[in-house]
């Protein structure tokens, strides 16, 4: 059983461009065939925002850490995307891809998939542009307080991404499901949520930090859903390929969860 005070010491130690390494580079980032993680990810946020039904002002990504390729399908469909995290080299690791420096983590793989996968022909390079045009605000955040940015967000987001981070934030299943009330009070009644997040995982490393996770089922992400009054739309998940795991953690599977908060008064 982790602690809370394990969890803020492994953060302090987390490095950026080691866990970028770990995850997003391959054999992690092969865009050969769908049946790869990082092409699924991809597909299910892809597939999710062609309805256009998820759309409006902004959408709050929470835990963005050092990526942005969980808001390529996204950006298409909101005026501003409000990117968060809890560690100041994460929020400046993604400063440095929306100003363009040098430096910065290449992201046109993802999104020339992201591209191709949506299948209108457009630009990789327009699609680049439109995300660091609306990516506009780069919060802190703390899941495990009942008001996540330190102050409600006014208006609330129309929509809420988060992608690994409340499993690999939280000591056990009941502060998972805490953490999602938490992040479910930043979304406005009606609103849309999407979740992708490790199955079975007890940690990952990201260069010398070793971070704990909460080994999660599909039963405890609908539980915590259900805990947080989302109403679940869609469930996927998708095993680990052997290839793929390569020892940066002990992941088995990833879900996908497309739940919707209901309107008010209901
Ligand atoms: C596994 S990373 C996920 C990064 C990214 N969203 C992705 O899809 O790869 C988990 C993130 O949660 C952040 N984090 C750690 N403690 C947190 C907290 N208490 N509240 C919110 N985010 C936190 C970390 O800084 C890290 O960027
Ligand atoms: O396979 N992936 O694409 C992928 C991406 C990110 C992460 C994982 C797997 C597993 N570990 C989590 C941290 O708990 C982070």
């Amino acid at each position: 059983m982790s602690s809370l005070a394990e969890l803020r010491e492994g953060y302090e130690r987390f490095d950026p461009c080691a866990y970028l390494r770990n995850n997003y580079l391959p054999p992690r980032a092969d865009f050969s065939s769908e049946e790869f993680v990082v092409p699924w990810k991809l597909r299910c946020l892809a597939d999710t925002f062609a309805s256009g039904e998820i759309r409006g002002q902004t959408l709050i990504d929470v835990g963005s850490g050092p990526t942005i390729y969980q808001l390529l399908s996204a950006c298409d469909h909101f005026e501003e995307i409000v990117a968060t995290d809890y560690l100041a080299v994460n929020r400046e690791e993604l400063g440095r891809w929306v100003r363009g420096d040098p430096g910065a983590f290449d992201w046109s793989p993802f999104i020339q998939h992201v591209c191709k996968i949506e299948g209108r022909g457009e630009p990789w390079q327009d699609k680049e542009r439109r995300l660091r045009d609306r990516l506009r605000r780069i919060l802190p955040i703390d899941v495990h307080r009942p008001d996540p940015l330190g102050a409600p967000l006014d208006p609330p987001a129309d929509a809420l991404l988060s992608a690994f981070c409340l499993e690999a934030v939280s000591p056990d299943r009941a502060a998972f499901a805490r953490a999602l009330l938490h992040v479910g009070s930043l979304l406005r009644p009606g609103g849309h949520a999407l979740l992708l997040g490790a199955l079975g995982e007890s940690f990952y490393l990201a260069g010398p930090a070793r971070l704990p996770v909460v080994p999660l089922a599909l039963a405890d992400v609908r539980a915590a859903l259900a805990g947080a009054g989302l109403a679940l739309r869609e469930l996927r998940s998708y095993e680990m390929p052997p290839a793929l795991r390569t020892g940066v953690d002990d992941v088995h599977g990833v879900f996908f969860a497309h739940a919707q908060k209901p309107p008010q008064g209901h």
